[in-house]
């Protein structure tokens, strides 16, 4: 904003003034003057050059003191304002003169075509943006007068003087250079302050959308603040809910399609199986009203969504970047606060699972309904034990802290596949309300180094699942058969009577996972210094685990998970036939399906297999099941066989190689001891006795 003041031009015309005023009133100068403009006047066309000159001089000079008096007049009874384009004075103003209708009357206009979302700038000069009307944008008016408009406000009047500057921004497309002159006709200056106060205010209240704004740094107002949110940080998805429940992102232009399920979406698409991500830099303006204060913030959001792994075929290291057109720190808190509770109140029904990329990152999240505890078929005590565990620990933190005992806890659920490892910590995690960081050892990508940045990059309070973590370990589940033949492997020498190595030596055993003992302990161990962790592990071996990692302190809950008992097959019928177990013979029915079935025998997900081409016919499940378990026998008798006649195999092969072997070492004893007779012959025949006996020896 800019107060007019006197220019060098006035202050000249000022001085000329004084000259002629001096000149009049002083009289010798003045008498000589005119005898020498007689003189002058005497040559006939030097004197009406003078007389030209004399009066083109008056007259410009009662010109200039006209003007003069008029801009004194004028800044005597004014005060005047100059805003400039790219700054938000000069948004406020024009907001403001829009809204009290000042350019209505406008003759000159410059009309550019925009769409609604565009965003390229604060005001639409009268005429609503349409552009959602049939995809095509909306003219925009904006007048270019350059006459000054003439308005009433507040009982004064106010002169109006816009100038384009012609051209516009290389980035946003805002004119550049443009001006705005404000003229209030009064001696107060105060009337300025309210009229700006005023726009302000407006601008402010009716939220009108911002200009964009590009480089913070060169932002001169310093009235913003931006905020980035990482993908593999928590408070990403937390972002990434509240801008898809304000649905102000559908409007963006430029999108990645994908099918994937896991991959990341930001905008409601009509069909679920087609996800949205975000082009890159996808950018967009939401207005976010805090719902504690109610107070209304743009936001100029950029959505980047990284780059594509070619290992994994995901987009990973995209980024939110948030520009708040506010500096006000609790205004960010409040919408990191909105965005928790948005994606808390929209992950209500659902458990997030968070997945390890290959390079130590979480990298995608996938949400699955939340499985209801009573859905775990499982002895009740192992149900009950285990949430009131967790949330008994949950609950003692201030306990563990005063204990000086880290706030962790560990959990070892292991046993047969297919009973209900993972189920039961995907109920439970739904049931506390927690989010799962999920990672596998048998994962190839997955090192010392990969897991404890995974693990130091997981949140307080969370369940930090490790599956198959037996995949740390040498398997010391070889064949039998192997046994039998390293057992009955009988050394072989070389020539020189060396043992040489077996044909069919083991290989040295490696390990399924790239994941050592120490470092899978140091990372158990340095989940201690994070707070409020559940650590939930799953083997179907646990015999191959250390000692040192299931010590309590790192595993302090150890859970059996058994083949199916009676039991649990009785409440499994009932509960794929509800209808059933509402009626009276339930428990007949349930009972005759269950005793059909050998106990501690199928694993829960291998009868539901069978249940799940049974399932809308509960009798039909009971007549077959007897068949079913005679042929689930006769293939495993049919698997066994198979396995007797392979050993059998290997038997017949080995002592085929053993006899071979011995075949061989008979020959090579056979030329050692013949070749000893020659020696002893040829001795005989030299006549040399010792030598003989050293021949015979050789
Ligand atoms: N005890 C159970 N209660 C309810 N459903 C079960 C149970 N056990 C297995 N299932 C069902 O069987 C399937 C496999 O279960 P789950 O993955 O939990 O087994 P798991 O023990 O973790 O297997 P693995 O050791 O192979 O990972 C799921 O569909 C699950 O619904």
């Amino acid at each position: 904003m800019w107060l007019a003041a006197p220019t060098m031009h006035e202050f000249l015309l000022t001085v000329l003034v004084a000259f002629l005023a001096v000149l009049f009133l002083w009289r010798a100068p003045v008498t000589l003057a005119t005898s020498a403009v007689q003189q002058l006047l005497t040559s006939p066309h030097a004197g009406d050059l003078l007389r030209f000159v004399f009066l083109g001089t008056v007259m410009e000079a009662g010109r200039q003191l006209v003007s003069m008096l008029q801009v004194s007049f004028t800044d005597f009874f004014r005060v005047q304002a100059e805003f400039t384009t790219l700054d938000f004075a000069y948004d406020w103003c024009t907001v403001y003169l829009d809204s009290q209708h000042v350019w209505h009357s406008s003759r000159a206009f410059k009309v550019i075509a925009r769409n609604a979302n565009a965003g390229l700038r604060p005001l639409p000069f009268g005429k609503p943006a349409l552009g959602e009307k049939d995809g095509h944008p909306d003219p925009i008016y904006e007048p270019t007068q350059m006459t000054p408009t003439l308005f009433r406000w507040r009982g004064y009047w106010i002169t109006v003087t816009k100038t384009t500057a012609g051209y516009a921004h290389y980035d946003t497309g805002e004119e550049v250079g443009g001006r705005l002159i404000i003229a209030i006709w009064s001696r107060k200056r105060q009337i300025l302050d309210d009229f700006v106060d005023a726009a302000r205010e407006f601008y402010v209240q009716s939220s009108v959308l911002p200009r964009r704004v590009n480089e913070l740094d060169k932002e001169p107002s310093g009235a913003l603040t931006r905020a980035t949110f990482n993908q593999s940080d928590s408070a990403f998805d937390w972002m990434l809910a509240y801008l898809r429940s304000t649905k102000a992102l559908a409007g963006a232009t430029h999108f990645t399609i994908s099918t994937k399920q896991s991959d990341l979406s930001w905008a409601e698409g009509p069909n679920d199986a087609v996800r949205y991500l975000p082009g890159s830099d996808t950018r967009q303006q939401v207005l976010f009203t805090s719902p504690n204060t109610g107070r209304k913030t743009w936001l100029q959001v950029v959505i980047n969504a990284g780059q594509l792994n070619w290992t994994t075929n995901n987009y990973v290291g995209g980024s939110i970047s948030v520009t708040l057109y506010s500096s006000d720190r609790t205004v960010l808190q409040d919408l990191i606060e909105t965005a928790r509770q948005t994606y808390l109140q929209h992950g209500a029904s659902r458990v997030t699972v968070h997945l390890a990329d290959n390079r130590g990152e979480w990298a995608k999240t996938v949400t699955k309904a939340r499985r209801p505890m009573n859905t775990l078929i499982l002895p009740a005590q192992v149900k009950e034990t285990l949430l009131q565990d967790a949330t008994d620990f949950l609950a003692s933190e201030e306990w563990y802290n005063n204990a000086g005992i880290p706030h962790r806890r560990g959990y070892l659920l292991y046993g047969e596949p297919g009973t209900g490892k993972s189920s039961t910590i995907h109920a439970l995690a739904g049931a506390l309300g927690l989010e799962i960081y999920f990672v596998s050892l048998a994962n190839p990508g997955v090192d010392d180094y990969s897991l404890a940045k995974l693990i130091s990059d997981t949140p307080a309070r969370c369940i930090m699942l490790i599956e198959d973590i037996d995949c740390a370990f040498p398997s010391r589940d070889k064949d039998e058969d192997d046994d039998e033949e390293d057992e009955m492997q009988q050394p072989v020498f070389d020539q020189s009577g060396r043992p040489l190595p077996p044909r069919n030596a083991p290989q040295p055993i490696i390990p399924r996972s790239s994941v050592t003992l120490s470092g899978l302990l140091n990372v158990l161990d340095s989940v201690s210094s994070e707070e409020g962790r559940l650590v939930f592990a799953t083997t179907n071996h646990i015999e191959n685990l250390d000692s040192a990692l299931i010590r309590p302190g790192r595993m302090d809950v150890k859970i059996q998970y058994r083949l199916a008992d009676s039991d649990q097959l009785c409440q499994m019928f009932k509960r794929f036939f509800p209808a059933v177990a509402a009626s009276l013979d339930a428990d007949a029915l349930a009972m005759a399906f269950a005793q059909a079935i050998p106990p501690h025998t199928y694993s829960i997900a291998h009868v539901q297999g069978y249940l799940l081409t049974q399932k809308r016919d509960p009798e039909a499940a009971v007549a077959g099941i007897a068949a079913w378990v005679a042929q689930q026998e006769a293939e495993k008798a049919a698997l066994a066989e198979a396995k007797a006649k392979k050993r059998e195999d290997r038997r017949r092969r080995r002592r085929e190689r053993e006899a071979q072997l011995e075949k061989e070492r008979d020959e090579e004893r056979a030329k050692r001891n013949g070749h000893a007779h020659e020696g002893s012959v040829s001795g005989e025949e030299e006549g040399s006795t010792g030598d003989a006996v050293n021949g015979v020896a050789v």
